[in-house]
């Protein structure tokens, strides 16, 4: 265990050489980070590549089947998850919602729900807010017990461009307010927020980790989203040297097929910041792309990042 008088810029958890294995496979392997009081530390990759199984290990709802995954004593942790099994048939009230799991003093239920944005909501029920809303509901739970660190699953999946910024905005002053560390899963692969500290890439293991280009730099993205959008949201260009083919093996840049690519299997390039941050290249016609294009199915697994985002929203990876 770390030691309990945690200083800021300590690690609230890090995870060494963290690999899960279930039915013979390795879900991931060779995950190595940490997220520290403070910091904003945002997980991507395509889907299935193993960001909620690294959450899930780093918090200890899961339990790593090889490395070592350290938290301080007494680790308070404030979790999404991407998806919750609710019985939508029973109603649910937002008051509810913040108490399923233990009882919650008032003035802490209303700060967090104040601190969310949806004090008037409380006695609304859940099955009727929006994608924002609900979401901001989680949030206000996750938050009500006060954790060191925060862990979101995804937080503005379904959540419209203006909503996301929204979100965002929250969850910078949420930081800002507590001091807490936050662990973010991204839907998205190269646009995070602005104030993440460090992007881990995730393909069944670390690709790269760097951190997020300023977007605030590019003219072009101010222009097309405003000044406010630019503040919030950051892009994450980076270079892989392998493929992920669709059936699941790896290309590599001498050309050769394996069918895994972890540290070993000797093709890596990476010293785990060898990627490169190049400028900001993207062509951004529509502001939809922040939505559509990691799960539009053009690119599972296809890491070399190259893309242009059409009026459709769809992104696809050279
Ligand atoms: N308990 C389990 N048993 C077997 N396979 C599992 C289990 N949990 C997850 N997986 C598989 O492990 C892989 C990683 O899943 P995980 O949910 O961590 O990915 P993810 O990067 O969060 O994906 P997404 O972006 O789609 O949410 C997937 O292929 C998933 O099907």
């Amino acid at each position: 265990m770390l030691s309990p008088a945690n200083k800021k810029g300590e690690p609230l958890v890090s995870l060494e050489n963290v690999g899960v294995l279930r039915g013979g496979r390795w879900l991931v392997r060779g995950v190595e980070f940490s997220v520290s009081r403070g910091e904003i530390v945002t997980l991507i990759g395509p889907n299935g590549s193993g960001k909620s199984t690294s959450a899930k290990a780093a918090i200890g709802v899961l339990k790593p089947d090889e490395g070592r995954v350290e938290r301080l004593a007494g680790l308070k942790v404030g979790y999404v998850p991407q998806k919750l099994s609710i019985d939508w048939t029973l109603p649910l009230s937002v008051r509810r919602l913040m108490t399923l799991t233990g009882p919650l003093p008032q003035g802490d239920m209303q700060a967090a729900l104040e601190a969310a944005g949806i004090a008037h909501m409380i006695d609304a029920e859940v099955q009727h807010l929006s994608g924002g809303e609900f979401q901001r509901a989680l949030m206000a739970r996750a938050i009500a017990r006060k954790p060191d660190l925060l862990v979101l699953d995804e937080p503005v999946q379904g959540v419209d461009f203006s909503g996301e910024i929204a979100l965002y905005d929250l969850i910078k002053s949420i930081r800002n307010a507590s001091g807490c560390g936050i662990l973010l899963i991204s839907h998205d692969l190269h646009v995070v927020m602005a104030e993440t500290d460090t992007v881990i890439c995730l393909n069944g293991h670390v690709c790269c980790r760097g951190t997020p280009e300023a977007v605030s730099r590019s003219p072009e993205y101010v222009r097309l989203f405003g000044s406010r959008a630019a503040q919030t949201l950051a892009v994450y260009s980076h270079h892989h040297d392998h493929t992920h083919l669709p059936d699941g093996r790896v290309r590599h840049a001498d050309g050769s097929v394996t069918d895994h690519c972890h540290p070993e299997d000797g093709h890596h390039a990476h010293d785990g910041h060898g990627h490169a941050h190049g400028t900001h290249e993207h062509a951004h016609d529509g502001h939809e792309h922040a939505h559509a294009h990691a799960r539009d199915g053009h690119h599972a697994h296809d890491h070399a990042h190259e893309h242009a985002h059409s009026r459709s929203g769809e992104g696809r990876h050279a």
